[in-house]
């Protein structure tokens, strides 16, 4: 069996960064990015919450259906990790349940994320912890022969590697690349800013966005 964790465990961002994304959501921090960085949609929280998940990318890759590697990666857990696993997509064999989420929360991650599926979801809805995944099936993991922590993986058809900023929500789950995380924070703010003045003017009976009643193109979501 071979598993290699290449990469080292990555510094987070500042606590400042990090603070300014837990007052924002998903889909500012997506407008931010010009709308491109959701993981695709089919990965969703087990039990909608209607709270943001932010943590420090912490990076799995595995075969289809096997979670050897898995298991290795969940006592590498810290409080402010998320553990990211690229499952392949596969719709076979699901590759956690309730143990390995209840072993992960135990380590001190904030929660998890699989580009897969999933089994136990009673037990996951009530266990309080994150764990973002495609959907569930009853046929449990296989016993592999590799895979690999901590280098860059693709999720949901985005790239994630070591380090990056994992944002997820109710709506799904967005990665933020960290060398560009002041910026996109800054423009997500500037989104959630927007969207305040549109609260006050849709309360006071204006229906149409300015760049509308001015006739001028706006190029971001609003
Ligand atoms: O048995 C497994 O490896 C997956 C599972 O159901 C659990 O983690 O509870
Ligand atoms: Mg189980």
């Amino acid at each position: 069996m071979s598993i290699e964790q290449l990469g080292s465990k990555a510094d987070h961002l500042s606590e400042e960064l990090i603070q300014r994304v837990k007052r924002l959501s998903s889909s500012l921090i997506s407008d931010g990015m010009g709308c491109t960085v959701s993981m695709d949609y089919t990965i969703k929280p087990v039990a909608p919450a209607n709270k943001i998940v932010v943590g420090t990318a912490l990076t799995v890759s595995v075969g289809p259906g096997d979670n050897v590697c898995l298991h290795k990666a969940v006592p590498l857990g810290e409080k402010g990790y998320i553990l990211v696993v690229d499952g392949k997509g596969d719709t076979k064999n699901a590759l956690l349940g309730e143990l390995i989420a209840t072993a992960a929360k135990k380590a001190g991650y904030e929660g998890i994320i699989v580009d897969g599926l999933a089994r136990d979801q009673g037990a996951l809805r009530r266990l309080d912890f994150p764990v973002y995944c495609k959907g569930f099936i009853p046929n449990g993991p296989l016993k592999g022969e590799s895979g690999q922590i901590n280098t860059a993986i693709l999720c949901g058809g985005v790239s994630v590697r070591p380090g990056d900023l994992i944002v997820g929500d109710d709506d799904g789950v967005v990665v933020i690349p960290r060398e560009n995380a002041e910026e996109i924070i800054r423009k997500a703010e500037m989104k959630a800013e927007y969207e305040e003045k549109r609260r006050q003017e849709i309360q006071n009976g204006q229906m149409l966005p300015a760049w509308l009643r001015e006739g001028s193109k706006r190029e971001s979501t609003t």
